[in-house]
């Protein structure tokens, strides 16, 4: 999934001013911002709900909205809250959306079960607590198999045990191999759960990466992913840096404290041969960020970008 230099105005004032997204496939990536900062706006245009004034938005390789209708089995949303009927138990509500979109009526069981509703499946909806009528939400999307999934704030008015229950179930997806892209105005919300996060404000993305990085201490850094590790590292030790060996390559950075230049790293690797698939400046923790972000200070260059495949 990806936009690219989206622009969105409402009545002439600009809500989206640009925003680039890369969202990679598998595991959940976290959409972080404060209120108004245009999240919804943005997964409205993924989805085809809402045309944007500039820009392009990709998803499942698809350009929206011309090519969604041949992905659009694969992508499974929450924007709203769903209609269920009251007067009929959770089951027999997907029993209903399973049959109007020719679903096999097995699936219902295997989706209940996959949200953690199987025993309550036959309680009257009306008996349900917030966080379980959020669940039969998510279930309700899973009736076609979507290999991609999209949830705008999940967890808004739930309770401590309803906001667990749909961490678990979030994560429960992405690792049976999904796509899941979450929103969320809330920091710790993202960092608990999601692998990949993009931090929007004012209408930009102003900051994506791994969370890895992102929750790796805040000192600035350069992340190297090399296939010969070892010889690396030999090799940017001796030539002053500090450098880390984690499992998804190096983390370079200098004696004092200070940004190494990625282009001298670059350089210094290549004239002993040695070819880095990916290198990548981080320059900010995520709290920094989010602090940044919501206390209205314009980031500037600290910026930190990392892009992936769609
Ligand atoms: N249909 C609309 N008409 C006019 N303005 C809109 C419309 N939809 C959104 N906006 C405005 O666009 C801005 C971004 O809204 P959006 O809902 O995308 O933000 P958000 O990050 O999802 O916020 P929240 O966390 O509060 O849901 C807000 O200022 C909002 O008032």
């Amino acid at each position: 999934m990806q936009a690219n230099g989206l622009v969105k105005r409402y009545s002439g004032r600009t809500v989206l001013n640009g925003l680039n997204l890369h969202v990679p496939r598998g595991g959940v990536h976290g959409l972080l911002g404060p209120n108004g900062s245009g999240k919804t706006t943005s997964i409205r245009i993924l989805l085809g709900l809402v045309r944007a004034n500039g820009g392009e938005a990709k998803i499942l390789g698809q350009t929206v909205p011309k090519g969604l209708t041949r992905v659009i089995d694969e992508v499974g949303a929450i924007v709203e809250s769903p209609k269920f009927s009251p007067r009929m138990s959770g089951r027999h509500n997907l029993n209903v959306l399973a049959d109007s979109i020719g679903a096999p009526a097995r699936r219902v069981s295997e989706v209940l079960l996959e949200v953690g509703l199987a025993a309550d499946a036959d309680r009257h909806f009306t008996q349900y607590s917030l966080g379980m009528k959020q669940r039969l939400a998510i279930a309700a999307t899973l009736l076609k198999r979507p290999s991609v999934l999209i949830f705008d704030e999940p967890t808004n008015g739930l309770d401590p045990v309803g906001i667990h229950d749909i961490r678990t179930t979030m994560r429960g997806l992405a690792d049976s191999g999904r796509t899941v892209l979450v929103s969320s105005h809330i920091l710790s919300e993202i960092e608990q759960i999601a692998d990949s996060v993009s931090i929007i404000a004012g209408g930009k993305v102003v900051a994506e990466g791994s969370m890895q990085d992102f929750l790796s201490d805040g000192a600035p850094h350069v992340r190297v992913r090399i296939e010969r590790a070892l010889e690396a590292t030999d090799l940017l030790r001796a030539a002053g840096w500090r450098v880390d060996v984690d499992e998804t390559g190096l983390r370079v950075s200098g004696r004092s404290g200070h940004l190494p230049d990625a282009a001298v790293i670059a350089e210094t690797l290549g004239m002993a041969n040695l070819w880095p698939q990916e290198l990548t400046t981080r320059r900010v923790s995520l709290e920094q960020v989010f602090l940044h972000l919501t206390s209205d200070v314009d980031l500037g260059a600290s910026q930190s970008r990392r892009r992936w495949a769609s």
